[in-house]
């Protein structure tokens, strides 16, 4: 039996983990899940369904400076469980270009009976015209190398803006289906359908367009044990994350214990900000990611 391999990728927050979440459940077959994150620690795996074999692989992109980890998963997972589905969600920084030739790499290296069945990018409509700017090369390769990409925030946006927005899309990658409908509102049966509409699209990893490695571009802090915050707390240190005066920070997300002893979940980019209560209670942790990071102050807001 063929391992399908599908990469979900997509810049920090884009919306890659809520993408898995609806469609693994619909997926037919075996499946198994490798998350890859930036930080030193992982949020994404407490919040996945249960059921399946998640490999996590921090503190560096299995495109770059995990990539032998990365290499060791696939195997491992192939070898003894035999899934009919890998699907990798890699960090928001890495390159999708680097993954489609690591995953070739290791298939032919290690004889491994795999193909890339999907390469899906998710953009976030609202902050595309800042992160083009500021992030091109990786952001750019993100779209580029996708064969299907999903835009996320396309409710907040107006039809004139999400055109123009397509429009650059297109012309960075002329090939990719670009799926013009708010995907966030779709379930995903209805998701998989248009994954199963895109087959046979053409898989071509064009050249790395940025050479810099992320671990030179971009910093990140994990704080293990955070304090218990008031709500009241919580707004303000939110609030605070979208200051500058300790560097920029691209994405926050964290799993922290209120004064209620209830647990919520935060998610912070510089575009979009919420938290919410979870269901069960979670180990506390927050992973932070930015340029320029005064890990201190940070860490500092959220310690004991
Ligand atoms: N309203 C709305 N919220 C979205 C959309 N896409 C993502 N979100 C929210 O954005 C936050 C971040 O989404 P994730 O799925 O964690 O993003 P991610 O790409 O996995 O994040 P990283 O792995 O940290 O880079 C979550 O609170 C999502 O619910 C969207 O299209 N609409």
């Amino acid at each position: 039996m063929t391992t399908q391999i599908s990469v979900v990728s997509g810049f920090l927050g884009a919306g890659k983990t809520s993408f898995l979440k609806k469609i693994i459940p619909n997926l037919e077959g075996k499946v198994a899940l490798i998350e890859n994150e930036f930080g030193e620690v992982g949020v994404d795996g407490d919040l996945l369904p249960s059921g399946f074999p998640v490999k996590e692989i921090y503190a560096g992109c299995i495109c770059c400076s995990v990539v032998r980890d990365f290499e060791k998963a696939i195997k491992e997972l192939m070898l003894h469980y035999h899934p009919q589905h890998i699907l990798i969600e890699p960090s928001g920084v890495g390159s999708l270009s680097d993954i489609i030739k690591v995953c070739r790499g290791i298939g032919q290296k290690e004889d491994l009976d795999l193909q890339i069945k999907h390469l899906i990018t998710i953009v976030d409509i609202a902050a595309f015209e800042d992160y083009s700017a500021n992030f091109g090369g990786f952001y750019s390769d993100q779209i580029a190398n996708a064969q299907i990409i999903f835009l996320s925030y396309f409710n907040q946006m107006d039809d004139q803006e999400i055109e123009k927005i397509i429009v650059q899309i297109s012309t960075i990658n002329p090939t990719a289906f670009i799926f013009k409908e708010d995907w966030y509102a779709h379930d995903g049966e209805e998701l998989v359908e248009v994954l199963n509409t895109a087959n046979g699209l053409a898989i071509d990893a064009k050249e790395r367009i940025n050479v810099m490695p992320a671990a030179k571009v971009f910093d990140s802090l994990s704080i293990a044990k955070p304090r218990v915050f008031s709500e009241g707390e919580l707004e303000k240190v939110l609030a605070a994350l979208s200051g500058k005066e300790n560097g920029c920070i691209l994405r926050a997300k964290g799993i922290l214990e209120l004064d209620t002893q209830y647990s919520i979940l935060f998610n912070f980019t510089p575009h979009h900000c919420q938290w919410e209560y979870l269901e069960e209670d979670k180990e506390a942790k927050v992973v932070v990611i930015g340029t320029d990071l005064n890990k201190e102050a940070i860490a500092d807001w959220f310690g004991k």
